[in-house]
């Protein structure tokens, strides 16, 4: 596990972004995994402006997001769907048909789900997935349980997860309780492993993701499993981790 730490929320984004571009150099038709949420927008905004000063070709590539909200409609202002068609997909060159996301209005879930997973496998799986992080060590909506998903499923939020989330809601009821998520294996299974974090309220989400323990209690502590997992987070994410609390496989560079 490869630790990047910056200085702040733009140079994290402007990183990632780089990073996504090569990745897309590498290969033109890449399979991209995807996250919503406040922290991934900054990369999403360097990525339209190097497709605007043609830095970057998205014409071959094909992505696949972690989750959707159960209920609402790709027209919802809080989907999902509408999320990432506004803030990114609507600026850059993709073809709408090479987008995927986990339908919320479906009359089937369970049938939604096997789709989605041979959805993915019939593309060749992931090339690089991008995450974010809840406060509670959540990853997709694969919230700290027992038991997690192997699968993409239909997940219950936490009350953490719905109360954080209510920032973009009218109001905390109307936050969807259910949710589709790419499961752990659904995430585990990409060749390459992003993961972004910003602020001071996820420095315990970070400490516990790196420190070398592995608890289905934090979901994300699973991607020390992952050979090929980067993550580029910024200072105030960072700050409760050093050198000493963080998991012998793990490589510290910090860039400021
Ligand atoms: N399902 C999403 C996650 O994919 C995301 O990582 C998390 C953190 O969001 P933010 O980046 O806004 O802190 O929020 C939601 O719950």
């Amino acid at each position: 596990m490869k630790i990047i730490v910056e200085e702040n929320y733009e140079k994290m984004s402007n990183r990632a972004a780089l990073l996504l571009a090569s990745q897309i150099h590498l290969k033109e038709n890449s399979k991209l995994g995807l996250a919503t949420g406040g922290t991934p927008m900054g990369m999403y905004n360097k990525l339209i402006e190097m497709y605007n000063e043609d830095e970057v070709d998205f014409s071959q590539v094909m992505t696949f997001n972690l989750d959707e909200y159960c209920g609402l409609s790709k027209e919802n202002p809080n989907s999902y769907h509408y999320y990432m068609f506004d803030n990114f997909f609507n600026h850059i060159n993709i073809k709408k048909e090479n987008v995927n996301i986990p339908d919320g209005m479906t009359e089937d879930y369970n049938k939604e789900c096997r789709e989605y997973e041979s959805l993915i496998e019939n593309a060749g799986g992931i090339d690089l997935q991008v995450l974010g992080i809840g406060a509670n060590g959540h990853i997709g909506f694969n919230e700290p349980a027992e038991k997690l998903n192997v699968m993409t499923n239909v997940v219950n939020l936490s009350k953490e997860t719905i109360q954080a989330n209510s920032r973009y809601f009218e109001n905390e009821e109307k936050v969807p309780k259910q949710a589709i998520s790419m499961g752990m294996a659904t995430i585990l299974k990409s060749k390459r492993i992003l993961l972004l974090a910003s602020g001071k309220n996820k420095v315990e989400a970070i400490k516990a993701t790196v420190s070398g323990k592995i608890s289905t209690g934090v979901p994300a502590s699973l991607l020390q499993t992952h050979p090929e997992i980067t993550l580029i987070i910024d200072k105030e994410a960072a700050a409760l981790i050093s050198e000493d609390n963080i998991s012998a496989n793990c490589e510290l560079e910090i860039k400021y």
